[in-house]
């Protein structure tokens, strides 16, 4: 009988019937004492065959006690074992299980089982069993079973399952790793599919904007991996012998991806794994002297780990982020970093169903499933240690609307959500502010667009101050740009032409909100929406209401670049006129 940590177990012994073990361990800790519960129930089904006796008995030290359900043809017994120490070592179950089946009245079979399982040191908070319910967790064997079957019957190929595995890789990084602020990233890739996952990664983040090298030192002749080299290759993306990397990886990586190896591993690492393997495990180590070295990014396993088991060689190896492919492996369940994510939306059917898969849904047109909390996050501690980019006098264009331009046509690319999303700051008659988040709809050399009600407290503070500040933040390049100057109403025309462009449901609900104003209750908005939407059927024009657009005409421009150190580059532009010329800009650095 072959038992692991925590998951479910898969056992053997010469009896015609299969026994499984769950356990689950760290959980139910109490401090100072580790218990490690474990369930053992029958697989085999069969009609004829009853359990007539399951018992369990403890081999070591342990307080064992055994539980059964209260059924008459039960086939699972629960045994919980607990022992009171620190948690620096783990607790191991050793137990011996002892059942008998019978076909009617006579004993047909009669085994006694040994099993072993662990309860791990991690603690209690990093996992709970809730999530440890609410999603499967594979064993190696199960793994490389559910791989035939979508490459056998379900008729996928290994290159289309390897294209979504390095995809939903790639996406789960940039999801974490802003491209801003981490573009550097190192791939090192193993010789089986974990590898090729890595290298499918490797292109898609060049495509998002990520600046890779990757290690390969053992390649294979396959053409499917010939053909990941050649068109890694034809990006200039470089390959980089294990000599080639720097002493310290932080000084070259920002992330290191770790595609090295999979759900077929066994035994120790060998060289050169062994090396790199601990290159990216030092950090991990107290008071390691390269702590600030880069985010790890498992892909599919931390390698080196039992598939089943974890760090069983216990090297202290824990990656920052775990992508798993299809399905967790067990080992997962041990994964205590910063980020799990769920790759691989493909899974079809008949998988699920046979094995009995839990998954979670995947968002949207997600590739990924963030799985798992997010380890408890210190809101003061949060800071970004910004890297990658600068902005320097020679670089930023004399005219701030062009230096706008270029960076707001970087956030686009870069897939910001809403990058024309920006916080407008008005303030009444006695200078008292007020602030929110408006859509910039448009900008030129005569300033900067936005749409609003006209009764809205925004337009009655402008009225009274016609003077605002605009600020937007774009994440993935850690860029900021304030917006300072004057503002006006832009002309009925151009308010008309704007709204009749909108789509219908927001031109009907431009008319239904008096915004600003307080109201009884959402009903009111749905009625009059209803309304409207009744009285429009026919497709005639849907007047204007008391509604239109204001023009800041900017006088003052900084774009502030996030740097390492806090020592960020700000450029303020500021229009100035001297006695009789044509007012210009000029430009200069503000300290961070
Ligand atoms: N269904 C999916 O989601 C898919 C996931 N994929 C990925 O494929 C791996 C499993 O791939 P496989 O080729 O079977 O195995 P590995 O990559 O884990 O590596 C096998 C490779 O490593 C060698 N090896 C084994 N042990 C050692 C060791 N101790 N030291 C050195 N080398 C070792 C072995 O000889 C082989 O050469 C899965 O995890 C996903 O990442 C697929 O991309 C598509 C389907
Ligand atoms: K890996």
């Amino acid at each position: 009988m072959v038992i692991t940590n925590r998951g479910l177990l898969s056992s053997s012994s010469s009896c015609s019937h299969l026994l499984s073990l769950i356990c689950c361990g760290s959980e139910k800790w109490a401090p100072r004492s580790k218990r490690l519960q474990c369930r053992i129930s029958s697989l085999a089904q069969s009609s004829s065959t009853q359990f007539g006796k399951l018992s369990c008995q403890s081999l070591d030290q342990h307080n064992l006690s055994a539980r059964r359900p209260a059924v008459a043809n039960w086939s699972s017994l629960t045994c919980q074992a607990s022992r009171k120490e620190h948690y620096s070592k783990p607790l191991i179950l050793r137990s011996q299980c002892q059942f008998t089946t019978f076909a009617g009245s006579s004993q047909i079979s009669h085994k006694t089982v040994q099993a072993q399982a662990a309860a791990s040191t991690m603690p209690s908070t990093v996992q709970n069993s809730q999530e440890s319910d609410s999603i499967s967790y594979i064993s190696q064997a199960n793994a490389a079973a559910i791989d035939e079957l979508l490459m056998g019957p379900l008729g996928f190929s290994v290159d289309q399952l390897m294209e979504l595995a390095g995809l939903s890789v790639a996406t789960a990084v940039a999801e974490v790793y802003g491209v801003g602020t981490y573009p550097r990233v190192l791939v090192i890739c193993g010789p089986g599919n974990n590898g090729g996952d890595g290298l499918v990664a490797a292109r898609h983040l060049h495509h998002f904007g990520y600046k890779p090298s990757i290690v390969y030192p053992k390649r294979t002749d396959k053409p499917l991996y010939k053909g990941l080299v050649t068109q890694l290759e034809s990006l200039a993306i470089p390959f980089l012998s294990e000599s080639d990397l720097p002493p310290l990886l932080k000084d070259n990586y920002d992330i290191v991806v770790d595609a090295m190896f999979g759900f077929s591993f066994k035994g120790k690492p060998r060289p050169p794994f062994d090396t790199l393997l601990n290159r990216i495990t030092i950090r991990n180590e107290a008071g390691a002297e390269n702590a600030g070295s880069p985010f790890v990014v498992s892909v599919d396993i931390p390698s080196g780990w039992h598939v089943e088991e974890g760090d069983t060689e216990e090297t202290g190896f824990m990656p920052d982020m775990l992508v798993s492919l299809t399905a967790p492996k067990s080992c997962a369940k041990y994964f205590t970093g910063a980020h799990h994510f769920l790759g691989g939306r493909f899974v079809p059917p008949a998988v699920v169903k046979t094995y009995g898969l839990k998954l979670p849904a995947y968002p949207g047109t997600s590739m990924c499933v963030r799985i798992g909390k997010q380890t408890s996050i210190d809101v003061a501690s949060l800071r970004e240690n910004y890297v990658g980019h600068e902005l320097t006098e020679e670089q930023a264009n004399p005219d701030p609307l062009k230096q706008f331009q270029a960076w707001f046509e970087d956030a686009v690319s870069a897939g910001v959500y809403e990058p024309n999303a920006m916080t407008l700051a008005t303030a009444d008659a006695d200078g008292k502010p007020s602030a929110r988040l408006v859509l910039l709809k448009g900008y030129d050399e005569r300033g900067f667009v936005w749409f609003t009600n006209y009764g809205s407290r925004k337009a009655a503070e402008l009225e009274a101050n016609p003077r605002a500040a605009l600020v937007f933040f774009w994440d993935k390049y850690n860029r900021s740009v304030r917006i300072e100057g004057s503002v006006e109403k832009i002309s009925r025309m151009e308010s008309e032409t704007y709204f009749h462009s909108r789509p219908r449901g927001s031109q009907l609900g431009a008319n239904v909100s008096s915004q600003s104003s307080v109201i009884e209750g959402r009903h009111i908005l749905e009625q009059c929406y209803k309304d409207l939407l009744e009285k429009y059927n026919d497709g005639s024009a849907i007047p204007m209401p008391n509604w239109g657009g204001y023009r800041l005409h900017p006088v003052t421009v900084e774009f502030w670049q996030g740097r390492e150190s806090r020592l960020h580059d700000r450029l303020r532009y500021t229009l100035t006129s001297k006695d009789g010329e044509e007012p210009t800009w000029i430009i200069e650095r503000l300290a961070p």
